[in-house]
């Protein structure tokens, strides 16, 4: 399975195509419409969230509310777009008019200079409105159709907030006790996706002290995946490394520096004897783990323990207070460009990262099963299963 996405951040719209979903999957428009909205919330995100309202329009490749194994196109309006039409216009050369809102003043930590660099932009609005997040909207509506296909096989993935500006998430501790069921109702329920609680209230006051400041705020999500057969991936080769994949995917998402498996650097901490996860067998289970300090994962195969995956979120680039920059047309020190701005994105961005795993695990579930029917998919994950079971 692969898939493409399309569309500037503030043209008409975001278009992904996916190709490679098995025919006969009964597909929710509303559960990706649910998720879209899941990005859009969160504490700390700017005034476009006001304006967007992202729902997905579905032209090819499902029919009846059933997919037919041909590409599957997704659209989301961009309802900015009004905004921005002559600026973004794509039939009509530049000119005195429309040439304006240009982007010189590259901000630190965004593509902007580089970009500019590398494409030989003059106006990095051009760099901007490609490398902004809104394109995770995308990939967010291309997850829930891959996380709606890991349901028929029993797998089910959430991601969350794990920490916020230093602040840890109440969900860490609940993690252990809670079933991924429980966990889901705790993090719908409130604003900043994270347990209501003191800790959800103290992230609120970091953020609106860092809203005040002009300045921004990152933070570590968390996603869970659980009843992942064993042996998705291999040690054969690094190219065939499952974990190894799920690091790109990732940091593959805006903003993104760090990736954790399980306790991730924290074992280096610790001796072997405290980190490595004792293998157990009972009949009706088979083999199985003590614990899931390595996050489901030995040899870039899963091991069918939760897969537990953490990723590090940088500040938003974009400061209300900007940072020192340079003119790219006078060369001058200037401050770098203010454009609207998130004061923080990570409880969007716990939503992109369960998109990104959902998505990486379908596609390592067609890889090794048949990819043309769901009937065929469901009977052949059976079978494995069954003699993964039996060993
Ligand atoms: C959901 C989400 C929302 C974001 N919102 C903003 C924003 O409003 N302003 C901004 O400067 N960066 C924002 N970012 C981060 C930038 O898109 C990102 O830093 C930029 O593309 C540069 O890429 P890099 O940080 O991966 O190097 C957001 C990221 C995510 C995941
Ligand atoms: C549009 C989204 O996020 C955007 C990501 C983003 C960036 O630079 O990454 C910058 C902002 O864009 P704008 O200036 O249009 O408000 C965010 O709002 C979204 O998440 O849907």
């Amino acid at each position: 399975m692969r898939y493409v996405t399309a569309g500037e951040s503030h043209g008409p719209e975001l278009t992904a195509i996916i190709e490679g979903i098995p025919a006969g999957l009964t597909l929710s428009v509303k559960q990706v419409n649910a998720d879209l909205a899941r990005r859009q919330q969160g504490y700390g995100r700017g005034n476009r969230m006001k304006i967007e309202q992202d729902k997905v329009i579905v032209t090819s490749g499902v029919r009846h509310q059933m997919t037919l194994g041909s590409p599957i196109t997704l659209q989301i309006k961009n309802h900015d777009y009004i905004h921005w039409q002559k600026i973004m216009a794509a039939d009509e050369p530049a000119t005195a008019a429309n040439r304006v809102r240009q982007v010189v003043k590259p901000r630190p930590g965004h593509a902007d200079l580089v970009g500019g660099q590398k494409y030989q932009h003059q106006d990095l609005r051009n760099v901007l409105e490609r490398s902004s997040a809104r394109e995770t909207a995308a990939r967010v509506a291309v997850g829930s159709v891959c996380k709606q296909l890991l349901n028929e096989i029993g797998v089910d993935v959430l991601g969350f907030v794990q920490q916020l500006g230093g602040i840890e998430s109440d969900e860490t501790q609940l993690q252990a006790l809670a079933s991924l069921t429980e966990l889901r109702q705790l993090t719908e329920n409130s604003d900043v996706r994270t347990y209501d609680s003191a800790a959800a209230q103290k992230m609120r006051q970091l953020i609106q002290q860092a809203r005040q400041a002009g300045d921004t705020l990152g933070g570590v999500v968390e996603v869970i995946a659980t009843h992942v057969p064993v042996g998705l991936g291999s040690y054969v080769s690094a190219t065939t490394k499952l974990d190894a994949k799920l690091a790109q995917a990732i940091i593959s998402i805006n903003a993104f520096k760090g990736v954790e498996f399980g306790d991730g650097f924290a074992l280096t901490q610790h001796p072997g004897s405290q980190v490595m996860d004792e293998i157990y067998y009972a009949k009706q289970r088979g083999f199985y783990r003590g614990s899931d300090h390595l996050g489901g994962f030995e040899g870039g195969m899963t091991t069918g323990a939760p897969l537990i995956i953490k990723g590090a979120m940088k500040p938003i680039p974009t400061l209300y207070q900007p940072l020192n920059s340079v003119n790219i047309k006078t060369k001058q020190k200037e401050k770098a460009s203010v454009q609207r701005a998130d004061t923080t994105a990570v409880p969007a961005a716990a939503v992109v990262a369960e998109a990104m795993v959902a998505i990486t695990l379908a596609q390592a579930v067609l890889a090794q099963f048949n990819s043309d029917s769901l009937i065929r998919l469901k009977k052949q994950v059976a079978a494995y299963r069954k003699e993964i079971a039996a060993y």
